[in-house]
């Protein structure tokens, strides 16, 4: 059942459990999850399959009480999918016992118990019913970063190999990632850290699930009412320090030849998967360059009318992973990455995000995130698009700049 509450002005992240939280969250609206009602989870090549297969059914075994009708409202799952097929990590559905919610405005609160038949009944409504008390988020742990597997010498040298192997022909792109890890008390209020890269990062989606927290500025697919959306990032700049200096590197940016051939191969992957279930689709001829305090990205947003009734898991299934995160030939970059990066990227740079009973959904790329284990291991991760004439210096100033969200959430 959901139910419409009066969640006022409160921070939202106030609901969600300091050491596990559960959130997605853009511009102080979206969704947070309380407790686990149940786990999902799967491996291996068939994982996004076999997650939009088990969601259907379970949707489908469900009763669901509606009285919001919002996006996020009744039965919802979060998830978080590893990038590799072959990764150790397993990927997840979570449904919570409880969802609190708010968007322009309204705000609702959703309980959701199990079902004899093995569904789950989810009912949303405007009155609270036992909604635990929001706790105020704590102090923020502090932690400084630190080289992880690689060096900054020998990332230096992988991008360096990963422009010789794309000059030889292998690939046309490659991303190549580096982690870097710190360590917070195992108790610390991660809401803490969340509340500091939402505010800082208002254009992303905030995101926790099953401890990967991030901001992702890149939205996979977005799925309303048949419409599906999609923003393509690909092609990065550091922000100039004055205004002037600031506007020469978003014009360099979009003029630059490198980066417009690197976003055109993340936009061709993204409109080869979504044509085969669109009625219709719309992108803009050329890029626009967006604004993240951190960095310039050349992005495109694609629009979609879907064809057929695709949830946004099959869209998440035909779309990962995009060149943006990848490269270009897919299998070839796979294999690249596999053979050059010395880690397992886990869930880093795969699917993250939620759907609801209908398939309905928001999914973004798991970037500008880390993984915070249950001992407060926090890993994060930053990677960059590698084309034949890539910069290995630049591309290494790229990640740092990428690791920045993460870095100033814990400074
Ligand atoms: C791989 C990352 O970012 C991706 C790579 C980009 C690039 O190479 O320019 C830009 C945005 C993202 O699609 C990351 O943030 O780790």
């Amino acid at each position: 059942m959901t139910a419409a509450v009066e969640t006022g002005a409160d921070p939202l992240l106030q609901h969600a459990s300091p050491t596990h939280p559960l959130a997605a969250l853009r511009r102080g609206d979206g969704i947070v999850g309380i407790g686990e009602l149940l786990r999902l989870e799967f491996s291996g090549p068939d994982r996004f399959a076999a997650a939009a297969a088990a969601w259907r059914e379970l949707a489908a075994a469900s009763t669901v009480e509606d009285a919001v009708h919002r996006p996020g409202t009744g039965l919802v799952a979060f998830g978080a999918f590893a990038f590799a097929d072959r990764s150790g990590a397993t990927s997840v559905l979570v449904v919570p016992e409880l969802v609190v919610g708010r968007q322009a405005g309204a705000g609702w609160v959703t309980r959701i118990t199990r079902a004899e038949e093995g569904g789950a009944a989810a009912t949303s409504a405007e009155e609270e019913q036992g909604m635990p008390a929001p706790t105020p988020v704590g102090a923020r742990p502090r932690a400084t970063l630190a080289a992880g597997s690689l060096s900054r010498e020998e990332y230096v040298q992988l991008v360096r190999d990963a422009v010789g192997r794309i000059r030889a022909g292998e690939v046309e792109k490659v991303v190549m990632a580096r982690d870097a890890v710190a360590s917070i008390p195992p108790d610390a209020d991660r809401r803490a850290l969340l509340q500091e890269l939402a505010q800082a990062y208002p254009d992303t989606l905030t995101f926790a699930v099953d401890g990967l927290m991030g901001a992702s500025p890149e939205t996979l697919v977005s799925v309303h009412a048949r419409e599906a959306s999609a923003r393509v990032l690909a092609g990065s700049m550091a922000r100039g320090a004055g205004t002037a200096e600031d506007a020469a590197a978003a014009t360099a940016l979009a003029t630059s030849a490198k980066d417009l051939d690197e976003h055109a191969f993340a936009v061709q992957s993204v409109l080869r998967a979504l044509r085969p279930h669109a009625r219709a689709v719309t992108a803009s001829e050329s890029p626009f360059t967006l604004k993240l305090p951190n960095l310039w990205h050349l992005a495109t947003d694609v629009e979609v009318e879907l064809a057929e009734d695709a949830s946004s898991l099959d869209l998440v299934a035909a779309l990962h992973p995009t060149a943006a995160v990848a490269g270009f030939p897919t299998a070839e970059a796979l294999a690249l990455i596999a053979e050059l990066e010395p880690f397992d990227r886990g869930r880093y740079a795969g699917p993250v995000g939620w759907i609801d009973q209908d398939g309905d959904g928001e999914w973004v790329i798991a970037l500008r995130c880390a993984r915070v284990d249950d001992d407060g291991t926090l890993t994060a991760y930053a990677g960059a698009g590698i084309v034949a004439d890539s910069d290995p210096e630049s591309e290494l100033a790229e990640t740092r700049m990428k690791f920045r969200p993460i870095a100033d959430a814990l400074r």
